[in-house]
């Protein structure tokens, strides 16, 4: 143990996710066995108990990186210094509730935690947006930090990338081991884009190690609904897959992804046609700290008109967060 601590922030420490991600992250599995970890948990005054509960159990893991844990409802406190942010807790939503009402009250949460990252967190701040939905969240909280480069914002696609992943191993019979070029593109929702053009199979293109039609139709409707899927199985939302795909996103983006890539949801650069700012999900490669956005891939008609689908959905969300002034800057 020698490295300098790292401070990692999570939001929504007493729910499901983090209580499935919080003792990984202790453990060392973003930045590895040499880094200490210091934990700021934020919550709201009704889940506190929680995350003083899930303290109590991280002090009796003993985990030597553990150098301290703060938890508190103040992001200002919470984001002091921090180096990684994950934001999971959102407003979840209930009967009744429109989207605008849905999209208005997570402004209320990424609007002031955006602004709190810009006064507070440290210079290397890197932010991982998981509470839903996603990547409107992360466009707000990136829109309400304009100190902060806005590459350093991000929400979480890594989920339906390695179910992506999963569900072509099971169809295939490879392992996932044996799986690259794997994209998703576009929103965290059902218009996701889970593309397997460029994605290869035990050295085989994946559109001939599978059925074609399977992989441009079920599959795609599979990935995207497989969240409901865990509901409907499991009786709750997916928390350890997602606790795990976040921690994926954040160890990959810090030491970097090697020769395949992942997705990402990230602001773009005008990349495959999708608007300048608009953070959508998007081949990407990690190195040297930094996501870079695969380039080159031929976009046929079929690909073209699914990216489009969820980028025109993510513009959509963009102009009704626009209209309520969640994006000042
Ligand atoms: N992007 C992705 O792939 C996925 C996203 N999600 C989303 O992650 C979010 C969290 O999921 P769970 O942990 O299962 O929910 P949960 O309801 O178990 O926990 C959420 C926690 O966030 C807290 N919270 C609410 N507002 C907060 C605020 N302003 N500041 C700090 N904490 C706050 C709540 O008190 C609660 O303890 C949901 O929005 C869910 O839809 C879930 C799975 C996958
Ligand atoms: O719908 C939810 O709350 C959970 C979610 O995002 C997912 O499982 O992909």
């Amino acid at each position: 143990m020698s490295a300098q601590p790292v401070t990692i922030a999570l939001s929504g420490a007493g729910g499901q996710i983090g209580y499935a991600a919080l003792f990984r992250i202790a453990a060392g599995e973003i930045c590895g066995p040499d880094t200490p970890v210091n934990l700021r948990l934020l919550e709201i005054p009704q889940g506190v108990g929680a995350a003083e509960g899930t303290a109590l159990e991280l002090a009796d893991c003993a985990f030597p990186l553990l150098n301290s844990i703060t938890i508190d409802t103040d992001p200002a406190v919470v984001f002091e210094g921090a180096n990684l942010a994950l934001l999971v807790g959102a407003r979840p939503r209930t009967a009744g509730m429109e989207r605008s009402d849905l999209l208005s009250a997570n402004g209320g949460i990424f609007g002031p935690q955006g602004r709190a990252l810009n006064d507070h967190a440290a210079d290397d701040i890197r932010v991982v947006v998981v509470g839903n939905p996603a990547n409107t969240n992360a466009l707000i909280a990136q829109r309400n930090a304009p100190d902060i480069p806005t590459n350093r914002f991000t929400a979480l696609t890594r989920l339906d990338h390695n179910r992506a992943v999963g569900l072509l191993a099971e169809r295939s019979g490879a392992s996932v081991s044996d799986i690259s070029g794997v994209t998703v593109w576009g929103n965290h929702s059902l218009t996701q884009y889970p593309d397997l053009s460029h994605a290869i199979v035990n050295g085989v293109p994946a559109l001939d190690a599978v059925d074609p039609a399977w992989a441009r139709g079920e599959y795609i409707e599979r990935v995207a609904k497989r969240g409901g899927e865990v509901i409907q199985v499991r009786g709750s939302s997916s928390a350890a897959s997602a606790a795990n795909a976040a921690i994926d996103h954040m160890h990959d983006w810090i030491n970097g992804t090697g020769a395949d890539w992942t997705s990402v949801s990230l602001p773009s650069d005008g990349s495959y046609g999708v608007p300048n700012g608009l953070i959508s999900s998007f081949p990407v490669r990690s190195t040297g700290g930094s996501w870079t956005i695969v380039q080159g891939l031929t976009v046929d008609v079929f690909s073209r008109e699914r990216i489009d689908a969820s980028v025109t959905e993510l513009l959509e969300e963009h102009d009704a967060v626009a209209s309520l002034g969640l994006l000042p800057h």
